[in-house]
């Protein structure tokens, strides 16, 4: 599938490149300031997280260090199991670390009221979320970002690091899918 095909199933960009590009390096600039003096470690939430992260990390300023963890929750699908799943955890500790948690979305807050928990359990000096969407109407648990690219409605997005079905990662932009991709979607998985 070349880029051409995947561009085929976007029925709108929400998002595009120049868009993602300016806020994102106007998050790094508030973690730049905020953080002034520390050195903070970014942790990145895979999968969906990891254009987000490559991005925001190299607009940021300051001496800081990365982690990575994998969490899943979503399946093949568009909604959430509400299990979640840790498939790699933190290859180093973070007691008394400045943790920044950077996320692709904030949907229903299962992934990140989870995660929240866990990490806080492990004594950080601080810790913190950044997350490049966010969908309030969405939330069933009471997670807040402390670093928020865009909201947005009620849609299943995909691009940036945002898969449907694990596609659509590789997209440069944010957008919705064509209603048929869905269908066909449901009709292969039968
Ligand atoms: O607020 P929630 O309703 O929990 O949804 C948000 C989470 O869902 C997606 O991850 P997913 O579990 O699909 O895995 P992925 O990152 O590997 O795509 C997304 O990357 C967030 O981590
Ligand atoms: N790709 C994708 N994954 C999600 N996980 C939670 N919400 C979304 C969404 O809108 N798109
Ligand atoms: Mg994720």
């Amino acid at each position: 599938m070349d880029m051409d095909m995947l561009e085929q199933d976007i029925e709108r960009v929400l998002f595009t490149e120049e868009a993602l590009r300016t806020r994102v390096q106007e998050l790094a600039g508030q973690i730049d300031r905020d953080y002034a003096g520390r050195e903070p470690i970014l942790i990145s939430v895979l999968r969906g997280s990891f254009v987000f992260m490559a991005d925001l990390v190299r607009s940021i300023t300051l001496p800081c260090t990365l982690d990575f963890m994998a969490v899943s929750s979503y399946g093949a699908g568009t909604t959430s199991s509400g299990q979640v799943k840790i498939t790699k955890d933190l290859s180093e500790s973070i007691e008394g670390k400045d943790v920044i948690v950077v996320e692709d979305i904030l949907d229903s807050g299962n992934t990140l009221s989870y995660l929240l928990k866990l990490l806080q359990a492990r004594h950080p000096a601080s810790i913190r979320l950044c997350t490049l969407l966010d969908k309030p109407s969405r939330r069933t648990k009471p997670v807040e970002a402390d670093y928020t690219g865009f909201s947005v409605d009620d849609l299943f997005v995909v691009g940036y690091g945002l898969d449907f079905a694990e596609k659509y990662r590789n997209l440069p932009y944010i957008g919705i899918l064509k209603p048929c991709v869905y269908e066909e979607e449901l009709v292969t998985a039968d």
